[in-house]
């Protein structure tokens, strides 16, 4: 449990935090010792959606990283901003609940990383056996109207959604059925979309299909179109026995009322092809199968995942010289289902990595507005939460970086990051211990890896290097399944055409363009990122020594010395280095956004890193 007297008077600082206060007397980074008082009014009073106005002439609008922070998501999380005509009558105190909150005084958002659904597209309507009747014409024309075509199942990642927990409790997700064609050539109406919204971040993969044009076209084949079976070579198969012809216009045709049979002869000679199932129009702009999507950026336009089958056709459409007034139609398709697994695989610019208890959720408040759970047990925070710092930095000239041509363009100055706290790691979290090493999949597509070491445990290197095992267990775990799963799509590809398909009308017209043909999922090693250690706890007794064990230790690594923790060669090691904080005091906090942006802008923050090396 916490103990009370780690909540210290406001003027005390951690002394080894900040070492060279005197002799960095004049330097930018010496004007950023907040005393623990001054902190809010910075921090709260900022709106909860854009940086601040930084034209404040307070000292801190120094032009280095000047944060304000806020927490983005979950919005239901974020405390109301203070008013400016009545600020809090003790901002230290709010500061030290936020830091220091009671167990109960956490957000709760509902939390679902992965599920699975079966998407139905809606089937097409019926086309409509009908006659025209008038005053005077008896027999009129046929004019029966086409089915409507089925509903679609769409998908589409956008911002602000956190979680899948609205859509998994769903199961199946049906679109709507096409209305049946009807009599004057009305056609029927079409079946109602689907929208399915994800948050950004989120995976799809197709699990199975049931695709009932497929199967009919297929079988269609086999039959050779007509009474008997084909064989392999395609030629028909002595003595196999014809479909029931009845059974299979009656599976395919909507018959007049009061007509048992087609009006058709059902010998074999005479006995009409089945119809070619159809696809409604909409299924050209599906991607191929099998899905395989991955939703990482906000998308402006809602992509197509299951389009809705084709309705069938009125009796007008069967219209021949022989057959003048046809007393059939056709069915509408029944539609296409998709069983898919979806996965959330949260995008922040930071994740932060750490055993249970070493206080990650605590820096995370203390570096944000979010109101996650802190409490002094093993896996207080059971699921991931994202916390936004809102930089201010209006000042310098804008970068210039290289686009794809190779020209230089202007960049405009990073105004954000965000952070993703996930649950601790244990030792063999990789065989499901403790809450298993799942979660990783949240940090797995940060830019920047955080570690998060307690300074009063008894070994942070033993700490760091236990950490980055289990993410080489994780990311072993994870190419072994990107590789079945490559194996699975290799097996089940088809060239577009073979010998064996029908010549269609598309093999002489030049290909549709796809919306989104199966983008492969972009998994870069995570021992090829960035790192950087988040030494926390500064302010318990042996955290100093600790310290200097874990800042010699990464020097090594750093020269090469040393492998990197994780084993593997290659990984990044270059401008490796540790920050001390005492997160519950927000001390040295403030110099975390400074090396995040550097490391992730790739500027470099120069000053920080010859403050490291030269240990001042
Ligand atoms: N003395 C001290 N205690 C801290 C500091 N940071 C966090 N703590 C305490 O450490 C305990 C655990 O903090 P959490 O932030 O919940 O740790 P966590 O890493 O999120 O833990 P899990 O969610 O279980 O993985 C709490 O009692 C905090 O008050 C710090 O800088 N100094
Ligand atoms: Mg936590």
């Amino acid at each position: 449990m916490r103990s009370p007297s780690l909540v210290i008077p406001k003027t005390t600082l951690t002394p080894f935090l900040y070492p060279s206060v005197s002799k960095r007397t004049g330097c930018r980074l010496a004007r950023r010792h907040t005393p623990l008082a001054r902190t809010p009014s910075r921090r709260y009073h900022s709106t909860t959606t854009s940086a601040p106005s930084g034209n404040s002439t307070d000292d801190y609008n120094d032009n280095t990283v000047n944060y304000a922070a806020t927490a983005a998501v979950p919005p239901s999380s974020v405390t109301a901003p203070a008013p400016a005509d009545n600020p809090p009558t003790d901002p230290s105190a709010e500061l030290s609940s936020h830091l220091n909150p009671s167990p109960s005084s956490y957000s709760h958002m509902p939390f679902t990383d992965r599920c699975t659904l079966t998407l139905c597209a809606g089937s097409g309507g019926h086309g409509c056996v009908s006659f025209l009747r008038e005053k005077y014409v008896e027999h009129g024309p046929p004019n029966g109207g086409d089915g409507g075509s089925g509903g679609s199942v769409f998908i589409q990642a956008v911002a602000g959604e956190t979680s899948l927990h609205k859509i998994a409790r769903r199961g199946a997700v049906r679109a709507g059925a096409g209305r049946h064609g009807r009599g004057k050539a009305m056609g029927g109406q079409r079946g109602e979309d689907v929208l399915l919204t994800v948050p950004v971040g989120t995976v799809v993969r197709e699990v199975w299909r049931r695709d009932p044009v497929a199967e009919a076209e297929e079988e269609r084949q086999s039959w050779g179109g007509r009474g008997s079976r084909a064989g392999e070579d395609g030629v028909a198969e002595e003595g196999s026995p014809p479909p029931s012809a009845t059974t299979t216009a009656k599976s395919r045709y909507v018959l007049y009322p009061g007509t048992d049979s087609l009006p058709y002869n059902f010998s074999e000679s005479d006995y009409a092809p089945l119809l070619r199932p159809r696809r409604a129009d909409p299924a050209a702009r599906a991607p191929r199968a099998p899905l395989r999507l991955d939703l990482d950026a906000p998308m402006a336009a809602p992509l197509l995942l299951a389009p809705g089958a084709a309705g069938g056709l009125g009796n007008p459409n069967f219209v021949t010289p022989r057959i003048p007034r046809p007393r059939f139609a056709t069915r509408g398709e029944p539609g296409l289902r998709i069983h898919v697994r979806l996965e959330l695989k949260l995008l922040a610019d930071v994740g932060l990595v750490g055993a249970p208890n070493a206080g990650k959720s605590t820096l995370l408040r203390s570096l944000t507005r979010s109101r996650t759970r802190v409490g002094g047990w093993a896996f207080t925070t059971l699921a991931p939460s994202l916390g936004t710092v809102v930089l201010d930095r209006h000042v310098g000239r804008p970068r210039l970086a290289p686009d794809a041509g190779g020209n230089h363009q202007q960049q405009q100055p990073r105004t954000s990051f965000s952070i993703a706290d996930i649950p601790g790691l244990i030792e063999d979290a990789h065989l499901d211990k403790g809450l298993g090493h799942g979660f990783l999949r949240h940090v797995e597509r940060a830019a920047v890896l955080a570690f998060v070491l307690d300074l009063g445990g008894p070994d942070p290197v033993a700490a760091l290097r236990l950490l980055w095992r289990e993410i080489a267990a994780y990311e072993r775990a994870r190419d072994a399944e990107l590789h079945w799963e490559t194996q699975t799509r290799l097996t089940a590809w088809r060239p577009a055409a073979t010998a064996a398909d029908p010549p269609s009308r598309d093999a002489v017209r030049p290909p549709r363009p796809r919306e989104r043909d199966l983008p492969d999922l972009a998994m870069p090693p995570v021992t090829s990122k960035p790192w950087f250690v988040v030494a926390t706890k500064a302010d318990l007794p042996g955290a100093e020594a600790n310290f200097a064990r874990l800042e010699e230790y990464l020097a090594r690594v750093r020269s090469g010395e040393e492998g990197h923790p994780s084993g593997r060669p290659n990984a990044w090691t270059r401008r490796l280095g540790a920050v001390p904080v005492s997160a519950i005091r927000a001390e040295g906090v403030e110099r975390i956004p400074e090396v995040v942006v550097g490391l992730l802008d790739g500027e470099g923050s120069l000053l920080w890193y010859l403050c490291m090396c030269l240990k001042i």
